[in-house]
């Protein structure tokens, strides 16, 4: 048995009308607010949201405090801290849970900061969950259910096995292109009622890593993936071959948490910094999905959580996320956070399907039955018509075997008797006995007379009445005549039996062509060169970039700026699809490869025989240069290829032409070249060109050459597929190049815009600015947060964070800088969570980076800053600052006590604030000439290159502090 999410094969799910059907959904999102506890009641925290109904919460400033964010939201449900788990249960989640018992896969996740009641609410969830589906199969006798359970925990962006922990093993990812993401070797448990499975539940949860921190004392350091796959088939209705299948699971995240309020180091803080990577992850994925799935590229990839719950983000799932809150005023930030989170995900739709698998133990007893009825309403099929013709041809032989010895043995009698002459006078005066023998007229053979179609049959039968008749004419005549005459008819009949062995033969090869047929290689190609046409439709026409020496005219500055941005705004998601389509294709070309018979040893033999081929006669093959798009037609003609029009490639016209030169050739000449198509056989046997088919007439054709001629053909045609494929990849990655090439010239622009240029005052400012300031100012303020965000997970300098913070402050014009800022960071992201831990090896002079590297260097800066600290600062300064950045005066260390403090919370825009304002006057920023944008000089990196980010911008700044 199968499941779909992950991974049921696509060949099994049921596609027939109303097995299948997929509904469009948004996810559900409610919204928990916890009491205030102990710890934060003694700290004498201030409750600061109120549930004002069942939908909406609101921010409760303080008499003195003024609310420049929104206070309102609005969910699906919202529960107070007054509220049960149950009704968070009933109210919130339970259809979307028990959608699993209908074939709909389904995913609770709860979400929120540290503390705030993930793992107390999702206990409840589960139990609650698990207490109804057992109730729904109490109830419903007709069905038989089956529960699988497994768990695995994501823990500093390793997977292990909560249900088999002993081994102690990171489990890897594996892509599979029809199951999508699939966790290699997890245990999967069969329940085999609700108490194993609540036990199975307890020692999940009873594996996982926790932890105290300052916040809450067994906090969850892991993300909890509890996976439950239920299978439920009707009982009695025997002739039902489908099930549903579908997946239930239940993820509590780790909580997001500021180093600064958990007080953790060491081990915690590298659980911190794993568990806000992959959350960042998944904030991003909900972000981009939140304004449509057509937004270009998700990146679930950048996280391993974001890539096991891939499909219920936006696929084939029903999703309720519980977002959990802290009420109290010392969280306000955290809890603002989660709120916009929510209100994001609220925006996701997803494509649930009811899931039906076909089950195999349940077709094989079907199919059997199928096979029974078939056998006794048994309607002739084209191949056992044959069949029985080839028995009846042997009975036939058999018959004319045996009358051959009859005829044998009167000839001996004959040859006996002649050999006494007196007695055979009298003998052959009276008796008719030999005449009668050998006068085998249609009664003792009625089938040898004209009754069959065919030539055999016409031949045999013109041979069996010549003989036939010569023989009654002469049978009376001399010994001598009748002894050839026998000769005769031996060696004719040696000759039918040649020629039925033979037509047997023809006949078996035949069917075993028809058997093979290689229909699925000709759909795959078929479907390739559909998609082919696509990408060509996508591809963008690339367009030559000309830094014009007419730059310098005002007018077409702003003219070519506007051009540029449009055109790269466009390339981004041309480019990405087109990645997409590439992608596609080579899954095909896979299963294309793998559909080949014997594809391993004999793709082998090909290549090998195709490197000594030579030059021209490649081209002549594979006739798929960049620049010739024409020829993209023709080169998936093949003789398995339904594309081929009833096979034209072996007309008649074709067949007779002579290659030509390379460069026509390379437009007109079909895959298979005239050498290689079966035009004549080797023994000169015709060949039908009439109806355009390659096959020739049964008795004459070459099966052998005819099969080897159709693996040759479409091991061309992959290998034709994969160079195009190959060189299309070329093409993105120069688009994107390109692409660079283009933000470099946008910043020159602005350059000379520095240099003098008023573009504000340009009506030609790009359109995007001019007409919607609010939404600039909007989409200005959700990137610069995202980037402050991304600068604490991947542990930017916070001398660059000063530096960017302060000078792009939301103008038009800082519109490509943050765009670029946000391509580094989010591929830094990536970078680190693929990472981890580990230390890259060092290439050339090159530096490498690791989280522990970036940690390191992060350290040195806040030390360098903390001597800088006496340096810029006179002792009252500094006194004021301990004062209110709450430093012990008395303590030791007050210096970098300080400094730690520095961009630690980029969800306190008062903190990343004043933490720009002191950095940038301990390093001296604000002085003439050390703060401009032009000091943000794009010094691009593809990302494959891999190479260390460090600054990403070549920044003059590190050179002036010497760092
Ligand atoms: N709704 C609630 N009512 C009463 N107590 C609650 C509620 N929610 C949470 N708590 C209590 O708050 C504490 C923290 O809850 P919990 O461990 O569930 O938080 P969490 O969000 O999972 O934290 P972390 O992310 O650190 O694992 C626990 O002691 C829990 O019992």
């Amino acid at each position: 048995m199968t499941v779909r999410n992950p991974g049921t094969p696509v060949s099994k799910i049921d596609r027939t009308p109303g097995g299948s059907k997929s509904r469009e959904e948004k996810i559900v999102v409610t919204v928990r607010l916890r009491p205030l506890n102990k710890r934060e009641q003694s700290a004498k925290d201030q409750v600061a949201w109120e549930c004002i109904d069942q939908h909406t919460i609101v921010y409760k400033p303080s008499s003195h405090e003024r609310v420049s964010q929104p206070s309102s939201f609005t969910f699906d449900k919202v529960f107070g801290p007054a509220s049960y788990t149950e009704n968070v249960y009933e109210d919130g989640v339970k259809n979307v849970a028990l959608s699993a018992l209908m074939g709909i896969n389904a995913t609770i996740f709860a979400y929120g900061q540290t503390s705030s009641g993930k793992t107390y609410t999702m206990r409840g969830i589960t139990e609650k969950a698990v207490y109804d589906i057992y109730k729904h199969i109490v109830n419903t006798p007709e069905r038989d259910f089956r529960i699988k359970i497994s768990g695995l925990e994501i823990y500093n962006e390793n997977v292990r096995d909560l249900l088999n922990s002993d081994s102690g093993r990171n489990l890897k990812l594996l892509d599979d292109p029809e199951k999508g993401t699939m966790v290699e070797k997890l245990v999967e448990e069969t329940a085999n009622d609700d108490q194993h499975l609540k036990s199975l539940i307890s020692i999940c949860e009873a594996q996982r890593q926790v932890g105290e921190t300052a916040l809450n004392d067994t906090s969850s350091r892991s993300h909890q993936i509890i996976r439950l796959t239920i299978e439920s088939t009707l009982r009695e209705n025997s002739d039902c071959v489908r099930s549903y299948v579908a997946s239930l699971n239940f993820v509590d995240l780790a909580g997001s948490e500021r180093a600064s309020q958990t007080n953790s180091d060491g081990v915690r803080l590298r659980e911190g910094c794993h568990i806000n990577l992959s959350l960042m992850t998944l904030t991003t994925v909900i972000r981009k999905l939140s304004v449509g799935k057509r937004s270009g590229h998700i990146p679930y990839r950048d996280s391993k959580l974001t890539r096991i719950l891939q499909h219920s983000l936006g696929g084939n799932a029903r999703t309720a996320i519980i977002c959990t809150l802290s009420p109290a005023s010392s969280h306000v930030e955290q809890s603002r956070n989660t709120l916009f989170f929510a209100t994001r995900a609220k925006e996701v739709t997803n494509n649930a399907q009811v899931n039906m698998v076909i089950s195999d133990k349940q077709l094989i007893k079907h199919l059997q039955k199928e096979v029974a009825r078939l056998e006794a309403a048994r309607t002739p099929d084209p191949l056992s018509e044959k069949d029985y013709k080839i028995q009846q041809m042997e009975k036939e032989i058999e018959e004319l075997r045996i009358q051959r010895d009859l005829a044998q043995s009167q000839v001996d009698e004959l040859r006996r008797k002649l050999q006494e002459p007196q007695v055979l006078q009298t003998t052959e005066s009276r008796s008719p006995i030999v005449k009668k023998c050998l006068s085998f007229s249609g009664g003792s053979s009625p089938n040898l007379i004209g009754k069959e179609p065919g030539h055999l049959e016409k031949t045999r039968n013109t041979m069996t009445r010549n003989t036939m008749g010569n023989t009654m004419r002469q049978s009376s005549t001399a010994p001598f005549t009748l002894m050839h005459e026998i000769k005769k008819l031996e060696h004719l009949q040696e000759q039918l039996g040649e020629e039925a062995n033979r037509a047997l033969e023809v006949l078996q090869k035949e069917v075993a062509c028809h058997r093979q047929g290689n229909q699925d290689a000709a759909e795959t190609i078929a479907k390739l060169q559909a998609e082919i046409r696509d990408m060509c439709a996508v591809r963008p026409a690339p367009k030559e970039v000309e830094v014009e020496s007419g730059v310098s005219v005002n007018k077409s500055i702003s003219a070519n700026l506007k051009e540029e941005i449009t055109r790269l705004h466009s390339q981004g998601s041309n480019i990405a699809e087109l990645e997409e389509q590439l992608e596609n294709v080579q899954k095909s070309i896979d299963k294309l490869v793998m559909s080949l018979p014997s594809n391993a040893d004999q793709e082998c033999n090909a290549e090998t025989s195709l490197k000594s081929k030579n030059h021209s006669k490649k081209k002549k093959l594979l006739p798929l240069a960049s620049s010739n798009t024409a020829n993209r037609q023709n080169f998936i003609k093949s003789p398995c290829s339904p594309l081929s029009s009833t096979r034209q490639v072996f007309d008649s016209e074709t067949e007779n032409r002579a290659p030509e030169c390379d460069d026509s050739c390379s437009n007109e000449t079909p895959l298979v070249s005239g050498k290689d198509a079966p035009l004549k056989s080797e023994d000169g046997g015709d060949v039908s060109s009439k109806e355009g088919t390659p096959y020739r007439r049964t008795s004459s054709v070459n099966m052998k050459k005819m099969q080897k001629m159709f693996q040759n053909a479409a091991e061309e045609n992959v290998r034709s597929i994969r160079q195009y494929v190959t060189e299309l990849k070329e093409r993105v990655a120069k688009l994107q190049y390109q692409k660079q090439l283009l933000v470099c010239q946008v910043l020159e622009l602005e350059a000379n815009e520095a240099a003098g240029y008023d573009l504000e005052n340009d009506e030609n400012m790009p359109e995007i600015h001019e007409e919607s300031p609010i939404s600039w100012t909007v989409t200005f303020r959700e990137q610069r947060q995202q980037i402050i965000e991304l600068w604490d997970v991947c542990f930017v300098s916070i001398i660059h964070r000063t530096q960017f913070y302060l000078l792009f402050k939301g103008d038009p014009s800082d519109q490509i800088y943050l765009e670029v800022e946000l391509r580094r960071l989010n591929w830094l992201q990536q970078h680190l969570a693929e990472i981890g831990n580990a230390t890259p090896a060092h290439t050339g002079d090159e530096p490498t980076i690791s989280i522990s590297s970036s940690l390191k260097a992060l350290r040195r800066e806040r030390e360098f800053l903390a001597k800088r600290l006496s340096a810029r600062l006179s002792m009252e300064e500094r006194e004021a600052l301990y004062i209110k950045w709450e430093v012990p005066l008395e303590g030791k260390q007050r210096r970098m006590q300080f400094i730690n403090k520095l961009w630690t919370d980029p969800h306190d825009s008062k903190n990343v604030q004043e933490s720009a304002d002191i950095v940038a006057n301990l390093v001296g920023l604000r002085q003439s000439g050390n703060l401009s944008k032009e000091m943000f000089e794009l010094n691009f990196v593809l990302p494959s290159d891999k190479r260390p980010w460090i600054m990403g911008w070549s920044n003059p700044i590190s050179n002036l502090l010497h760092l």
